[in-house]
């Protein structure tokens, strides 16, 4: 089984401005709310792609009852503990490009926490964890160290998409995959990257930390990755960017989804590509028609 652990939920307020006026009233042109964070996304396409999977994380308050009903429309599986602080929303501001503007996230109780980690006792050798997004600031930094104990006990992989030290600190207990793209992937090196042998240099640098795959997103430039057999280049297909909100959750949802299918990481990569492309270039999530019709003009190369 495949679960997906969202610490911090959102709902993702999509709104368009012709123009931005900064200090002025602006009028949205069009607005959209759907269900977000980073675990949520990919559960939502991992639905798309008929691959089993069970959401876990926090919801609170009006805004978690609107995920929770979206999901349960959706028929995804999921088992949310819901806590008394309302679940974030996070502002997307297209205004010819994508402002985001993300909630800290609400107070989660030390008792809340802990009956998050009793959730987790369902674990099993064989099953895939993973673990995406931000963590609430109450929770403490170290919340992921504790779920990843609890994976590494029940013998289940992990796959984890954060940033900074939580990310780092993740890397020596062997996750499956971790996907930063280039930018994050400088930040945690704290340099700048410039060329696609310097994202080589890095990403490989995660490989060594412990990683068994690495994949990086480089949005319209496609995705590289990073394995101990060798450096694979995918292309991004060309098309019309509607909402890129999503697009990294997505590939992360076609590369495990199809892993776990298929055992194969050629196909699992270009599903990954497929699907985070289908994102782009939808205003919601991608769905299974589109990463279908996408996933053949995905060429992938040995670098
Ligand atoms: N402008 C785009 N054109 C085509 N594909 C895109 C575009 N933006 C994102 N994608 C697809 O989604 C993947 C992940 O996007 P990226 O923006 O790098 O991740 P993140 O959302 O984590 O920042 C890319 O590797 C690519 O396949
Ligand atoms: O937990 P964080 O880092 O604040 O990120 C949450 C945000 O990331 C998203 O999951 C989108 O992530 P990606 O664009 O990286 O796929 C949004 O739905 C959500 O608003």
């Amino acid at each position: 089984m495949i679960y997906t652990v969202t610490l911090n939920p959102s709902i993702d307020y999509i709104v368009e401005v012709e123009d931005l006026r900064l200090g002025g009233l602006n009028r949205m042109k069009r607005d959209l709310k759907l269900p977000g964070g980073k675990g949520i996304n990919v559960s939502r396409v991992l639905n798309q792609l008929e691959v089993q999977n069970k959401a876990i994380g926090f919801l609170g308050g009006f805004t978690g009852r609107y995920i929770e009903e979206w999901l349960r429309k959706e028929s995804i599986s999921s088992d949310f503990l819901f806590v008394s602080d309302d679940t974030r929303i996070n502002i997307k501001l297209k205004h010819g490009d994508e402002t985001e503007i993300n909630g800290a996230g609400p107070v989660i109780r030390d008792t809340e926490a802990e009956a998050l980690l009793q959730k987790m006792a369902v674990l099993n050798a064989g099953d895939v964890v993973i673990l995406s997004g931000s963590v609430p600031p109450s929770l403490g930094a170290d919340f992921y160290d504790k779920l990843i104990s609890v994976c590494k006990e029940s013998g289940a992989e992990f796959v984890i998409d954060t940033t900074g030290s939580a990310l780092k600190k993740a890397l020596p207990h062997q996750p499956l995959l971790v996907k930063p793209n280039h930018h994050e992937l400088a930040e945690l090196f704290g340099v700048t990257i410039q060329t696609k042998e310097e994202i080589i240099t890095y990403g490989r640098k995660l490989l060594e930390a412990g990683a068994k795959h690495v994949l990086v997103s480089m949005a319209g430039e496609g995705a590289l990755f990073i394995t101990e057999q060798g450096v694979y280049h995918a292309n991004a297909p060309k098309g019309t960017v509607k909402n890129s909100v999503g697009a990294g959750d997505s590939m992360i949802a076609g590369f495990v989804g199809t892993f776990s299918l298929t055992g194969d990481l050629m196909e699992a990569f270009r599903s990954g590509v497929a699907s985070g492309s289908a994102t782009a270039f939808s205003d919601d999530l991608a769905d299974r028609e589109f990463i279908e019709q996408l996933r053949p003009l995905i060429n992938i190369s040995e670098v």
